[in-house]
This record gives C-alpha cells, structure tokens and sequence, in this order.
C-alpha cells in the first residue's frame, strides 16, 4: 500500500526552507528515549502540533510497529494532526538480515504509517554489523540498498541515520563511506550522521563531514548526542561543514545525557552565523515553545538552558546590573527577544544599587537615583537586603517579599491587612492513628477580633487553614489564594534539629503566582512568616485597601 503525505501530515511539497535546509525535530522518538520520559498518545499529539509552531521542517512522530503507543500515534495522526509547518516522519529500521523488505513487518509498519517521510536507522560501523546484526558487511549494504528502494519505490521520502558513524569512519573510512553511497543510490534523500555515542568533539565532526561530502558528492545531515556536552557544537561544526540537515529535540532531551538541544542550534544557526533555517519569526517563539512542551512532558525546564531558561538572561551580580543600566548589552550576549526571553534582575546580597534600582523599575517603582532622596532609598534598601540575607532570607527566589519591602521603604510603612494577636500549632497523635495538627490564629482586621482554628495533616497545612479563613472573613479574595509549592531548607549544615530554616512559599490566585520567605530557628515560625507575607501580597497586589486607610 502506498501512502502519499496527507494534508494532516505536513506540505505535500518542501518549502524552500525545507528545501534547502531541514531542521529535523526527534523529541517525540530520540526524545522519548530519555529516562524519566514517558509520553502518552495525547502527550505525543501535543507536542508535534507545538514544535510544528516553532516551524520547523519535520517531526519524527516515533517507531510504528515497534509498540502500540506509536503505533496509535501515526493512525491518530492522520485525522487529529494539523501540521501547518512540517512534515511528519516516521522513523524504524532497515530490514532484518536475510529478509526481503518488502515482507518484513517492521518495514510495513513504516510504509502503512500514513507519514510522507521515513528515517531508516541503518549500521555504518563494521564491528555493529558483525557483533550487534550478526551478519555480514555486504548483507549490511543490501539491508540498506533494499529497504531504501522498497520505501523510495513507494513513494516515501527515505532519510537514512547512520548509525555510529562517526566512531565507524575512524575505523573503517571505505566502508562507512560504502553504506552512505549504498542509501543515497537507492534513493535516499539523504544520510544523517549520528554520534550516537556522543563522543565526539567540533573538529572531529568538522573534518569527517567536509570528507563524506566531498567523497560522496550526496546530501548530509547530523544527529548529535550531548555525552561530551558538545551535541550543539558538533551540529554547528557539522552544519559548516555541509551538513544541511539538523536533528536535534526540543529542551534537549534523548537518550542519556540527551540530543542537541534544537532551539539552541537553530538560535546558532540564525543569529550567530546569520544563517536562517526556520521561517522568519518564529525563533522568537522558542521559549514559550520550549516552556510548554517542558509542561506536557512533565520534566522541569533547566532554568539555566541556554537561551530559552529562566536564567539564561538573569543578572545577580551588582557589577552586571551597573553596566546594564547602562546599557543590556554590555552583559549580555544577544537581546532576549530574539528567542522571546526576557532580562531579569536578581536581588541578592551580591547586588549593589544598580541591581537595587533596576530590579524596583521592574516592578513598577521609579527608584530613580539622580535625587538625594532616591540615593538613599536605593542605598537603604541594598543595606536591608544585604543584612536580610546574611541571616538567611533570599530575595532572587522570593520576589513578592522583596516588593512588600520596597514598599515599605518608599511609602514608610509595610503593607499591612490584619493585626495578629497570636497563633498557636498543636500536632497530636493518638494511637493506631496518624498525626494530626490544630492551629488557632488570633487577629484583628475590618474592626472585629477574629479567632480562628484550622485543622490539617501537618502544621502548616492547619496554620495556612487557619490563617486563610481568619482572613478571608474580613477580605474574600483571599478565597482564591492557594499555597502552590512549599520549600524548607536546612541553613547552618553544622547545626541539628536546631539549625535556622528558610521556607519559601509560592501562591496561586490562579491566574499568576508569588514566591515569600521566612527564616527562623523554628520552621513553623518561618513558615507563618512566609504564609502571612503570602496573603498580605496577593491583597496588595489586587489593589486591596484596608478599611479605613
Ligand atoms: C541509536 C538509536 O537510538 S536507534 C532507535 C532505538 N530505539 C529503540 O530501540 C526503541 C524501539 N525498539 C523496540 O521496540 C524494539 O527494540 C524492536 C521492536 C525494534 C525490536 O524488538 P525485538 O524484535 O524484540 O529485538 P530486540 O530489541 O531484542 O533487538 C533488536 C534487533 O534489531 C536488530 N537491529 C538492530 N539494528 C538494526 C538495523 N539497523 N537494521 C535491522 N535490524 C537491526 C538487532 O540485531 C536485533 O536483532 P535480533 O532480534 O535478531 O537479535
Ligand atoms: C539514530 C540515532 O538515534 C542515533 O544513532 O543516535
């Protein structure tokens, strides 16, 4: 059966770009191999309809026939895929030794896919052929010839990966350059070069590039692994050395240590070598991109990925953020926008004044420094932040406290909604049952005294009960608060059970969130702290007036 591209799977002819150059996106199988990985049909769907947003020019949906996820990926793909950008690949094997292609089953699951293209993974390294395949190295070179030409005589566009490549060309030059010659003349498209062990460097992918090109005059592409951290480099070598074909996935993952990380190849490729591969503008899609298919696949985002990491423009040091406000430029190796990121100052103990005004300009507050008055609103400030943190408070995580502070200092007084009387925590345990724990919380807010008791499964679960409903009965809104993530640490490691603790609390109202610090000797002392800055911020920020002020 043949299967021509459909309209869901991608253009039936290459854009110019894809044309000329292909960026190959495998998240969803190279991808899929990283441990700690495991995507459903859904999740796979997701993912290729987001990477097609980033415009690239193919995405490698799995191994049909190699299990029934993917397998059920390429029948849904079908109908419920609208690829706007790319085209959609199926990837698998050349066919078993001995075997006719056109009978081997896993050879019909690529054909029956329903995807325009193929990526046949095919031996390139003697001693794989002898010891993996158990086989011969001509029976190699027909495994290839024929499955290449059954596809190809299909009517599929046929990419090959060959394997192992690179460590099969240092040990046997003519015959990793036989297998390439084998695909390209049975009708490949092209042979992508796989470090497939990662372990090679830039120079290296350089020189046996430029060599395959220049011996085999055919058309080449790169799949890099990350095991020696250099995948990017080596797919940026191997792309200046005539490869035209780029594999990589998206945050980098795959196998191991992973693949080239594709966003920063491409952002390698279009605004280091001026070379454009994607249609334009949707390199500055890359982070959002990158942010949400971190969501469906549920591995946290690396903040410190390049390009598209929240870290990856943000300024701690005070002598940074003095030049930056000069101009971003001085610290920063391109502007954030090109891969829609943004600057972000950190404030910190490192932080001078500069880091202190841009960090307030940020958040709305004019801290300009030209006035008197403002030098020493900066000044004060970068003192407070410094001494805080010297006992353990951290402001770079905990922006909402930060800001309470600010305002503090320039309005003179701390936001406030509530006056607490007291707050108590018991935790008991009866026996045979678990542990349970009351709060009671005790204030003064909208002219009445209010007393509360919370219970909960831990004692700031029954505190952030209690304090919410004492709370919320003067001010609604903070219905909507909830405590979306909770983070203890431990400060003086030379310290036990009594060392200071800092707990950070990070708060929803469900359409944004803010992080607050505490730090006590006693963790639940630290993490009133927290929670009460929580609910005063989430107020602030909404604009919330107190009664009578
Ligand atoms: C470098 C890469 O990452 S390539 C992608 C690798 N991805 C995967 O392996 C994930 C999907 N794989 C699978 O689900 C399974 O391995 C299958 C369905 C493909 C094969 O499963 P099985 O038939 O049980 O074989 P098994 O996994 O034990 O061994 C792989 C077989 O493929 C053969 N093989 C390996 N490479 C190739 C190749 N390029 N061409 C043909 N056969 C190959 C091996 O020699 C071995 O054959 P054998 O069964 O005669 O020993
Ligand atoms: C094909 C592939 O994934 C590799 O050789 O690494």
């Amino acid at each position: 059966m043949t299967n021509a591209p459909t309209a869901t799977t991608g253009p039936t002819a290459p854009t110019d770009l894809q044309g000329a150059f292909h960026v190959y996106d495998t998240t969803l199988r190279d991808g899929a191999q990283q441990e700690g990985l495991n995507l459903s049909v859904g999740d796979k769907l997701a993912i290729a309809r987001l990477i097609d947003e980033l415009g690239v020019g193919y995405v490698e949906g799995g191994w049909p026939g190699a299990n029934p996820k993917d397998t059920e990926f390429f029948r849904r793909a079908r109908t419920e895929l609208q690829l706007h950008h790319a085209r959609l690949a199926a990837f698998g094997s050349t066919r078993r030794p001995g075997a006719v292609a056109a009978d081997d089953p896993l050879v019909a699951a690529l054909r029956d896919s329903g995807a325009g293209t193929v990526c046949l993974v095919a031996k390139s390294h003697d001693r794989h052929v002898e010891l993996a395949l158990r086989t011969t190295l001509a029976e190699n070179l027909a495994m290839v010839r024929d499955t290449v030409a059954h596809l190809h005589g299909e009517g599929l566009e046929v990419f090959v990966d060959a394997e192992h490549f690179f460590d099969g060309f240092r040990r046997d030059r003519a015959y990793a350059l036989e297998v390439v010659a084998a695909a390209l003349d049975a009708g490949a498209g092209l042979v992508a070069l796989c470090d497939t062990n990662g372990g090679m460097l830039p120079h290296q992918v350089g020189e046996t590039v430029a060599d395959v090109v220049a011996a085999t005059g055919g058309r080449v592409g790169i799949h890099a692994h990350n095991d020696t951290g250099c995948a990017v480099a080596n797919s940026v070598a191997a792309v200046q050395a005539g490869a035209t074909h780029v594999q990589g996935c998206l945050n980098g993952y795959g196998e191991r240590t992973g693949n080239a990380d594709l966003v920063a190849v491409v952002a390698a490729l279009e605004l280091k070598l001026g070379r454009p591969v994607l249609p334009a503008g949707r390199l500055g899609e890359a982070t959002r991109i990158a942010h949400a298919v971190a969501e469906v696949t549920n591995v946290p985002p690396a903040s410190r990925q390049p390009y598209v990491g929240t870290s990856a423009f943000a300024h701690k040091a005070g002598l940074h953020a003095s030049a930056i406000k000069v101009d971003p430029d001085l610290y920063q190796h391109m502007d954030p926008a090109g891969v829609g990121n943004d600057m972000r100052l950190l404030v910190s103990d490192m932080a001078g004044r500069a880091s202190i005004e841009l960090k307030g300009r940020e958040l709305g507050f004019d801290l300009s420094v030209d006035s008197t008055e403002g030098k020493e609103l900066v000044g004060r400030v970068t003192e407070r932040v410094k001494v805080l943190e010297s006992r353990g408070y951290t402001f770079e995580a905990a922006d909402a406290s930060f800001e309470l502070m600010l305002v503090e200092e320039v309005a003179g007084a701390r936001p406030a909604y509530v006056d607490v009387e007291s707050w108590r925590v018991i935790t008991e345990s009866r026996a045979g049952g678990e542990a349970v724990s009351e709060a009671t919380v005790k204030l003064h807010a909208g002219g009445a005294r209010i007393v509360v008791t919370g219970e909960g499964n831990g004692p700031v679960n029954a505190l952030d009960q209690a304090l919410r409903t004492a709370i919320g009965r003067a001010y609604p809104e903070v219905e909507k608060f909830r405590l979306i993530d909770y983070k203890v640490r431990i400060l003086d490691q030379g310290h036990g059970t009594d060392a200071v603790t800092r707990v950070l609390i990070e708060t929803s109202d469900g359409e944004s969130s803010w992080v607050t610090v505490g730090v006590g000797a006693n963790v639940v002392e630290a993490s009133w702290e927290a929670l009460l800055d929580g609910f005063t911020f989430g107020l602030h920020r909404r604009g919330v007036l107190r009664p009578g002020s």
